[in-house]
């Protein structure tokens, strides 16, 4: 049976776009401004089971970032549950917030900016856990080999600063950060984007490596559909805010029925079966700030018809364990 780690039910996030210079002076002038606000994550359900591999996918701007924040625990949800563990996220305190803190950890696109400059790579990956109590003074310089070597870097360069490394191994600091405190779930954002193509393969395969050896959970977010497919056992499609697709990643990739999916397919260079469907996606991804009524992606979907412009389509079963939202299930 699985057992859900964690559980999105209708959860949004909305954000006040901060006024532009214009803004700010018609303010000071007293003339009224009319606040916007930024739909980033619009009813989200999800659940991510243990062991699981989650690919999260979809357009820059689509607010996957923003719900891998809110999953990791370090972003509040504007509204809608998150539950870890079948516990609200939000209402944990002292020992059980650092509990689920521990437990859930992030990798981010730029690991640069995420490693502190002045701190030697030892201290980056020992300090939490000393700090935790998951290792000792004893120990320690054990405790943070170990961490460097399963990352698969030479525990001999742990007096290094972050410069003195490549961005791949400073991918593989992170990634030693993060597994020092002894996680079972990883959110990893745009975790090799940044990455040459051979050393984007070297650490995707680190990562299934990982999973293996601690039976990691991943919920890993990428704009790419070729990436994800790589090492995800399920794959949601996000679309400006919204779940359109979700389901078992190969049945996304040989049955995508949300025609935004088929069209992210058609991007994917190297698979060719899936050409039939749709020749790209037109236009720009609109503004979150003013999202298209009806289903968000009828301005660019080329079988949109009526209702598609005025009611948001369900997310729902198509099939056993595969869910889309789009109003053409219910005209076959
Ligand atoms: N702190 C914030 N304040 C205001 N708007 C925000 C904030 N964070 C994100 N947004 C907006 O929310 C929307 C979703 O952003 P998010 O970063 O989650 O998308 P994404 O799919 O991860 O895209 P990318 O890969 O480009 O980061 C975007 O329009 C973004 O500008």
């Amino acid at each position: 049976m699985s057992t859900p780690i964690i559980e999105l039910k209708g959860v949004s996030k909305r954000f006040s776009k901060k006024l532009d210079f214009a803004g700010k002076l018609a303010q000071k002038l007293g003339v009224p401004v009319k606040e916007e606000t930024v739909h980033a994550v619009d009813e989200v359900s999800l659940t991510v089971n243990k062991g699981e591999v989650v690919g999260l996918v979809g357009e820059s701007g689509c607010g996957k970032s923003t719900l891998g924040r809110m999953v990791a625990g370090i972003m509040p949800a504007t509204s809608g549950e998150i539950r870890w563990h079948g516990r609200e996220l939000g209402s944990l305190s002292g020992a059980d917030a650092r509990q689920a803190q521990l437990q859930t950890q992030m990798i981010f696109q730029n690991p640069y900016a995420s490693l502190n400059p002045r701190m030697r790579v030892a201290d980056i990956v020992g300090e939490a856990p000393l700090v935790h109590g998951l290792t000792r003074r004893g120990e320690y310089d054990t405790y943070v080999d170990d961490q460097l070597r399963r990352a698969g870097l030479d525990p001999s360069l742990k007096r290094r600063y972050p410069h003195q490394f490549s961005g791949g191994q400073r991918q593989r600091i992170g990634i030693a950060r993060a597994l020092a405190v002894q996680p079972e779930f990883i959110v990893c954002d745009e975790a090799v984007a940044a990455l040459d193509v051979s050393i984007q393969a070297q650490i995707l395969n680190l990562f299934l490596d990982l999973r293996r050896e601690l039976n990691l959970t991943y919920l890993f977010i990428s704009h790419d559909l070729g990436v994800v497919e790589h090492l995800s056992d399920r794959v949601v499609i996000m679309y400006l805010g919204r779940v359109v697709e979700e389901a078992a990643a190969e049945e996304v990739f040989r049955n995508a029925n949300h025609p935004y999916t088929q069209a992210l397919l058609d991007e994917v260079p190297r698979i060719e079966v899936r050409k039939k469907h749709f020749a790209g996606i037109k236009g720009e991804i609109p503004s979150p700030l003013n999202p298209p009524s009806g289903c968000h992606f009828h301005p660019r979907c080329p079988h949109a018809f009526d209702r598609c412009k005025i009611e948001r389509p369900a997310l729902r079963e198509i099939a056993p364990g595969h869910r889309s939202a789009c109003h053409l299930n219910d005209r076959s």
